[in-house]
This record gives C-alpha cells, structure tokens and sequence, in this order.
C-alpha cells in the first residue's frame, strides 16, 4: 500500500483507521511520563499479555523503560490490508523501539491469548530465550473468547443485572459537538452473565499461570497480577454490579486460589484495582465517557495516566516500594479516584448536568482528544496532512 493521508472515519467511539504516525508518537508521549530508569536494570522477565493498549501497553513501557524489563508481549490485532492496521499494531512497532533503545531483549507476538497454540508458542519463546518468567501482567479487554477445549464461543455483555439502569451518557456529534443523552441498558440474562464471566473472568488467566507452571518457568518470587476495576457509585449498576463486575469477582476470586498455589515458590497472585482511563475497552461502557470527563474536570492533571499508576505497579513488584494492598488482599491503584472528596466532587457535577452545561460541567474536549488519539489522531505534533505508509511490519524478534 502507498503512502496516503489517513482520516479519522467511523461511529461513536469506534474509529475504522489508526494513523501510524499518531500511534507511535502516543508512545513517544508516554515514555516521556516515565520517570528515570533504576540505576540498576531489573533484568526481570515478564510476560504481558495484553501490551498494545491500555493498561498493558502502559505496564510494558514502564517495564521496559524504568526497570529494563526483558521478555514477552502478547495483543491480539489486525494487521493492515484494505483498511489501515489497528492502532495496536503500530504501538507496537513503536514499543519494539523502545525495547531496542533501552538495550531490553522483549519479544512481541501477534496472537489469541486464549489459545492454546498461543499459550504454546509463547511458552515455547520464553523457555528458549530466557529460560524462566519472573512477572505476568494479564491485561486483557475482550469482546468474546473462544475456549480451545470446547470449541465454544463465548460473548461478553456489560449489562446491568437484575433490572435495567438508564445512565446519561456522553456523545458526540458528527461536528465534534459534546451532545448528553439517556440510554437505558436492559438487564443481562443469566446465560449472557455466565458467558461475560468466561470471557473477562479469571480463568484464562489461570491458565496461563498454570501453563507456566506445568513446565518449570516459574521462577522463585514469581509474581502475577490481572488487572481490576471497581469504580464509582455512578457507575455501579453499569459495571461493578453488572456482568463486567460478576466477571471481574470472579478474577478476584481466581487470584486468590493462584496465590495460594503459588505460596511454595514464593510467589504471589493479586488482582491490581487500576482508576479509570480512556481506553478502547472503557469507550464501550455506557456512561464511562460521561463519568471520565467528568473526573477530569474535578482532577485535572491530578488524573493519574495509566503510565503513572503502571509506574507505581512496578515499584510494588519490584520491591522498591511496598505492596499497596486492601483488606481483600487487592493492590490499590485508584485510591485517587476513589478518595471520597474526589467522589463527592464528581457526583456534585455529575447531577448538574444538563445538555447545555456539559463542555463546562465535563472535560468534554479532553475525552474527545484521549478517544481519538486511541487511534493516534489529534496527538500533538503530528501533521495529518501528510502521507503516511500504512502498509508496516509486526516487528520481528531480534
Ligand atoms: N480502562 C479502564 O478504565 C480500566 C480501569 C481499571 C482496569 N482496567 C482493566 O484493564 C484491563 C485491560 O483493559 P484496557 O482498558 O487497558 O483495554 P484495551 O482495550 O486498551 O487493551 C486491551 C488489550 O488486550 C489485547 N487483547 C484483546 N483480545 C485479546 C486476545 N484475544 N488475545 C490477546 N490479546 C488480546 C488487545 O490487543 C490490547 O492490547 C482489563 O482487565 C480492564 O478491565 C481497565
């Protein structure tokens, strides 16, 4: 494919196209928010699955950068063909060239995380390379799961339980024009519940650890941790108390039968409860948009990035700063948006809104630019007038 001008086109939250330029200059921009390396590289191995996006993406970064972790990231993306690649394809591009500025042997494999030909693969990787795996960052957000050994597909749904929620949420106009409007979600059917519980729930997770383990690549002190969600009351109904919520119970419960497996290597399994971001994922729940610009604008800067609570994870893994962790046994990484003053501030806005008071009562341009730079438009410092080559490789192993 030549080079061409790439334009953002699509719906809602959902862009078709990604621009590889934005893409690896978002990358450029959260390095820059990682703090200076610790004078001695970990040498850590990790594995990270989920690592184009996100909260993955931010772990691997500050992973790479601040400890010179080595080892491997697994995403699940599309390369480019008649539409561009997904904007994780070109993050990870641009990560492969962090890794190789930073001097840090780390793979990235383009795959299903959970199938079993990816599990082996991947285990096959790591055993070669490096022999054994120190940390595992499970950070996946997705739409279905297909389970390798019943060969049944499962959907996810985030629907409240019980009985349907209406939530004022945030949209856009085709103009960019901030519009609130009411959906009323209906409540998710047991079945639809069980399947969202497969598929965001804890047991490929466990798999993954169980596969590690199965062939002797848990090193002494390994440490895991899958990412967590708890969030406002304004949302509960929506996402902790709905099927997102069932699933991510169930993760919880999955971490701690893991650490206690793990307990004889020393080891530990925890859930890691990260704040809310504007990722992909969160784009999807209904209210999120709304519920996030509004936090911004009471937060402000004070917002912590995905980057900066990724920093902070590290920190608690490495040792070089104690685990932060709940009377659940949880590590806490939202205590800032969860703080009750910063709550009752955002509430305060959140019933204010109205229709004609949203830009001001919201940081409406802020979430605006955070969901489209997901697909690396409106990132500061690109020229979007320039042809760009979509047609770009996954970087192979060095
Ligand atoms: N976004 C938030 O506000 C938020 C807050 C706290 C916790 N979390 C949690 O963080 C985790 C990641 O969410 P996110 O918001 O960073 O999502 P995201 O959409 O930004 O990233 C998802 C990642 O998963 C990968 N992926 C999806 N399906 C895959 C598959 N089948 N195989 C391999 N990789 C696959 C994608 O390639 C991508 O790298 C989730 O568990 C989520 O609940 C998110």
């Amino acid at each position: 494919m030549a080079a061409r001008v790439v334009s953002p086109t699509g719906r809602g939250f959902l862009l078709l196209d990604a621009h590889p330029a934005g893409c690896f200059r978002s990358v450029a921009d959260m390095v820059a928010q990682i703090p200076a390396p610790q004078r001695q590289p970990s040498k850590l191995t990790a594995l990270i699955i989920g690592s184009s996006a996100g909260y993955g993406l931010a772990a691997t970064l500050a992973g790479l950068v601040r400890h010179g972790v080595q080892g491997v990231g697994v995403a699940f993306e599309r390369p480019p063909g008649r539409r561009t690649a997904t904007a994780g394809w070109y993050r990870t591009i641009a990560t492969d060239a962090v890794a190789a500025e930073v001097g840090s042997d780390f793979t990235f494999v383009n795959a299903d995380a959970f199938a079993d030909t990816t599990k082996d693969e991947v285990l096959d990787l790591l055993q070669k390379r490096f022999g054994q795996v120190d940390v595992l960052v499970y950070s996946v957000a997705a739409p279905r799961r297909t389970d390798p050994r019943t060969g049944t597909t499962f959907q996810s749904v985030i629907k409240p339980l019980g009985q349907a929620h209406t939530t004022r949420t945030l949209e856009f106009d085709a103009d960019g024009t901030a519009a609130l409007r009411d959906v009323t979600a209906i409540p998710a059917g047991e079945q639809e519940a069980a399947d969202t519980v497969q598929v965001m729930g804890g047991e490929d997770w466990s798999r993954w650890v169980t596969a590690l383990q199965d062939r002797g690549l848990l090193r002494d002190g390994f440490r895991t941790v899958a990412l967590s969600y708890i969030g406002s009351g304004l949302t509960s109904a929506i996402y902790r108390d709905g099927t997102i919520g069932a699933a991510k119970v169930h993760l919880e419960r999955t971490a701690k039968e893991l650490d206690e497996r793990l307990a004889g290597h020393g080891g530990r399994a925890l859930t890691s409860v990260n704040g809310a971001a504007v990722t992909q994922a969160s784009t999807a729940i209904p209210g999120i948009a709304l519920y996030v610009s509004v936090l911004r604008a009471v937060l402000g800067d004070a917002l912590q990035s995905p980057v900066e609570q990724s920093v902070q994870l590290w920190d608690q893994l490495t040792g070089a700063a104690p685990l932060d962790l709940d009377e659940q046994g949880r590590l806490r990484l939202d205590r800032w948006e969860l703080d009750p003053a910063v709550q009752a501030a955002v509430a305060e806005r959140w019933h204010a809104i109205t229709p004609a008071t949203i830009a001001e009562v919201a940081d409406v341009d802020w979430f605006r630019a955070q969901f489209r730079g997901l697909y690396g438009f409106d990132v500061p410092g690109v020229d979007y007038a320039a042809p760009v080559d979509p047609d770009l490789e996954w970087p192979a192993s060095r």
